[in-house]
């Protein structure tokens, strides 16, 4: 057919490229079409994304800033909360700072030869913390037992854990048994209201206790000095007392468990010095005051510290 008639044949051939053309034209065309559109679609979708991303990023922005809000608050909560808690912490460490030991007072050194194991009993009260501050600086081993009837562990502070030191917390009318060279013996409630308290122990302190403080001198060959009181003297007829004055004492009045305790301790005392040879000292000590003593233990110089700072009218009980 195609050769028999060539402008025929030219003709079709045209047509049919021209088809073809168009064809591909217009699929070319349907493609850039779609093209296009998928393309300002996507733009679309960009600007869309964009405006929807910019929404979101406003959103974002907005809730970040919101969240930042609360987050700025929360870290300002939280930073507030860590400086309180530094606050604490710098007023505990200030605290231990002002609790750790100063340095201990300056001890004298001595040599084996001339360094004492001492006891001292009722150590951490008034008069014997004293005592055993003047015995640790002048260098010597002390060890002070005491039941805290009332002493205070405050009075010895300033030793415990020093090398020369020792506390142990025990009543003397349970015996003691340790190797020392010299024995001050002090425990005894010595204030009416203390010794009136329990009279039958103040009796026991210092009958039991004073033997179980003379039974350990003479085990171990220690010197003992041993502290009575002015109130041996009991009601006094004869004033100054001198040494020699027997003392005028009611045997079953309200302070016979102190002033007869001491009497006993006494009486003991020398029996073991007599009997037992061991070397003992005492001491009758009279109304004593100073730092560490008790302010309200209802004797004579602190009624009169106390009531002349409460601007009270000072009792003086007895005249001479
Ligand atoms: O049963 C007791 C009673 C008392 N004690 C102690 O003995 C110490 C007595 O000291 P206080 O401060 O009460 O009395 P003072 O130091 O003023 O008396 C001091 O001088 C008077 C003497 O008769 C006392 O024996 C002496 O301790 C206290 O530390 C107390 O706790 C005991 O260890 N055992």
């Amino acid at each position: 057919m195609f050769l028999s008639d060539p402008s025929k044949y030219r003709h079709q051939m045209l047509i049919r490229i021209n088809v073809f053309l168009a064809l591909v034209i217009g699929s070319s065309l349907l493609l850039l079409g779609i093209i296009y559109c998928f393309a300002s679609n996507n733009d679309i979708s960009k600007h869309e994304f964009q405006v929807s991303n910019k929404k979101e990023f406003q959103l974002f922005r907005t809730a970040e800033s919101e969240d930042n809000t609360d987050l700025i608050n929360k870290l300002k909560r939280d930073l507030a909360t860590a400086n309180e808690k530094i606050e604490q912490l710098e007023n505990k460490m200030q605290g231990f700072e002002e609790r750790i030991k100063k340095p201990y007072p300056n001890v004298k050194y001595l040599n084996y030869r001339s360094k004492k194991r001492i006891l001292v009993t009722g150590g951490a009260g008034f008069v014997g913390s004293h005592l055993v501050d003047k015995l640790m600086k002048a260098g010597h081993d002390i060890t002070v037992v005491d039941n805290f009837f009332t002493g205070v562990k405050a009075n010895v502070e300033q030793w415990i854990g020093h090398a020369n030191f020792e506390l142990i917390h025990q009543d003397i009318v349970n015996p003691l048994f340790v190797e020392v060279d010299e024995i001050y013996h002090l425990a005894s409630p010595a204030s009416p209201p203390h010794y009136m308290f329990n009279p039958v122990k103040t009796i026991k302190t210092n009958t039991i206790g004073t033997i179980n403080m003379l039974g350990l001198a003479k085990r171990v060959g220690a010197k003992v000095l041993i502290a009575s009181t002015s109130e041996v003297y009991g009601d006094p007829e004869v004033h100054p007392q001198p040494e020699t004055y027997w003392g005028h004492v009611n045997p079953i009045g309200p302070r016979a468990c102190y002033d007869e305790g001491k009497r006993v301790s006494e009486t003991l005392s020398y029996a073991y010095a007599k009997h037992e040879k061991v070397s003992v000292r005492v001491a009758r000590i009279f109304n004593t005051h100073g730092p560490r003593m008790h302010m309200n233990d209802g004797r004579v110089v602190s009624n009169f510290i106390l009531q002349a700072l409460r601007n009270e009218p000072i009792t003086v009980r007895s005249t001479i």
